[in-house]
C-alpha cells in the first residue's frame, strides 16, 4: 500500500472488478478502546449500501463516526460487529481497487508533480516510463499541464488538490473514498474542483463514499446522501437525489427548484442530529 497523507492507494487499485464493487455496510458497530481501557461506541448498527458506480454522500454532526465508517470500507479497521461487503466479499485487509483523498493536501514535497502522480502506477509495479507517461495524461486531465516538474510547494491550494484526484483516480479505482477532501479550499476554489471531480467522476464512474460537513456540496454531488444521527452514529435517513446528470455547474445547479426542495428536506433531518450533538458538548440533556 502507498500511504501518503493526502491519497492511499492500495496495490490492486485498477485491478478491481469494477462491475461488482457494491459496497454493503450491514449492522456495523464499532468500538474502540479508550486510554482508560474502557469501550468506546463510535457506530451503532450501520447499515447503508453504495451500488456499482454510485457517488454517496454521507453527512452527521462532529464525531459521529463517519471517518470510522471510512476506515472499515477501506479495510484499514474492522468493525466490533456487522459485516462490511465490497463486490460481495467480506473486507478484510485492504480493499482491492480503492483509492482515497482525505482534506489534507500534503504530497511528498521532495517529488515533483509527476513523480507525485505516478506513485500509484509504479507501486503497482508498472515500469517507469509506462507510469511517467500515465501520470502526465492525468496531469494533463486534471488542466495541470506545464507543471509537470513543479513542487507541491510550488503549487496553490487547488493546483495540489488537482494533484492528489490526479493521483487517486490513476489507477481508475472501483471505489474512491473522500473524507472532506475540499474543506479546507475557499468557496471558489471549492467549486471548481467539485466540477472537476464530477467530469472525471462521470469519465470512471467508481463508487464513491464522499463525507463531507457542506450539505449543499453533498447534494450538488450525489446520488445518494445518507445522514447519520449523532454519535454512536447510526443511519438516520438515506435521500435519493434525482437531480439530472450530468450536473452541470455545482453553482448554478444550488438555484434549482428541485435543489433547494432537497437541501431543505435533509436539513431538517440534519440539523436535529447537530443540534443532539452540540447540547452534549455543552452538557445539556436531549
Ligand atoms: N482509534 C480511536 N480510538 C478511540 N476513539 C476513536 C478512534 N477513532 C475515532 N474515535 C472516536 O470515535 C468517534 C467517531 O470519530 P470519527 O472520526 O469517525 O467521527 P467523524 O464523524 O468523522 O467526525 P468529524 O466530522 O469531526 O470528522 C469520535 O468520538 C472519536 O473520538
Amino acid at each position: 500500500m502507498a500511504v501518503r497523507d493526502d491519497v492511499v492507494t492500495s496495490p490492486a487499485a485498477g485491478r478491481g472488478d469494477r462491475a461488482g464493487a457494491r459496497i454493503e455496510l450491514s449492522g456495523v458497530t464499532k468500538r474502540f478502546l479508550t486510554p482508560s481501557g474502557e469501550a468506546f461506541t463510535a457506530t451503532r448498527d450501520v447499515t447503508f449500501a453504495v451500488e456499482p458506480g454510485q457517488f454517496c454522500a454521507v453527512v452527521g454532526p462532529t464525531g459521529c463516526g463517519k471517518s470510522t465508517t471510512l476506515s472499515l470500507v477501506s479495510g484499514l479497521d474492522r468493525p466490533s460487529e456487522g459485516s462490511v461487503r465490497v463486490g460481495g466479499h467480506e473486507v478484510d485487509g485492504i480493499t482491492e481497487g480503492t483509492s482515497f483523498m482525505f482534506q489534507a493536501d500534503a504530497l511528498l514535497p521532495w517529488k515533483t508533480v509527476l513523480g507525485n502522480v505516478a506513485m500509484g502506477p509504479v507501486f503497482r509495479g508498472v515500469g517507469k516510463k509506462q507510469a511517467q507517461a500515465a501520470a502526465r495524461d492525468w496531469v494533463r486531465r486534471v488542466g495541470l499541464a506545464g507543471f509537470e516538474d513543479h513542487h507541491p510547494h510550488q503549487l496553490s491550494g487547488g493546483m495540489r488538490k488537482r494533484v492528489a484526484m490526479a493521483a487517486a483516480l490513476i489507477n481508475e479505482p472501483s471505489i474512491l473514498l473522500m473524507d472532506e477532501p475540499f474543506g479546507a479550499l475557499d468557496v471558489q476554489t471549492k467549486a471548481i474542483m467539485q466540477n472537476e471531480l464530477l467530469t472525471l467522476w462521470e469519465q470512471l464512474r467508481p463508487a464513491v463514499i464522499f463525507i463531507t460537513h457542506d450539505l449543499e456540496e453533498a447534494v450538488a454531488l450525489a446520488d445518494r446522501v445518507v445522514v447519520m444521527t449523532s454519535g454512536p452514529g447510526s443511519v438516520k435517513a438515506v435521500y435519493d437525489i434525482d437531480l439530472p446528470r450530468p450536473r452541470g455547474s455545482v453553482q448554478t445547479i444550488r438555484f434549482e427548484p428541485r435543489f433547494l426542495e432537497l437541501h431543505h428536506q435533509i436539513w431538517e433531518s440534519l440539523s436535529e442530529e447537530v443540534q443532539r450533538a452540540y447540547a452534549r458538548t455543552t452538557g445539556e440533556t436531549s
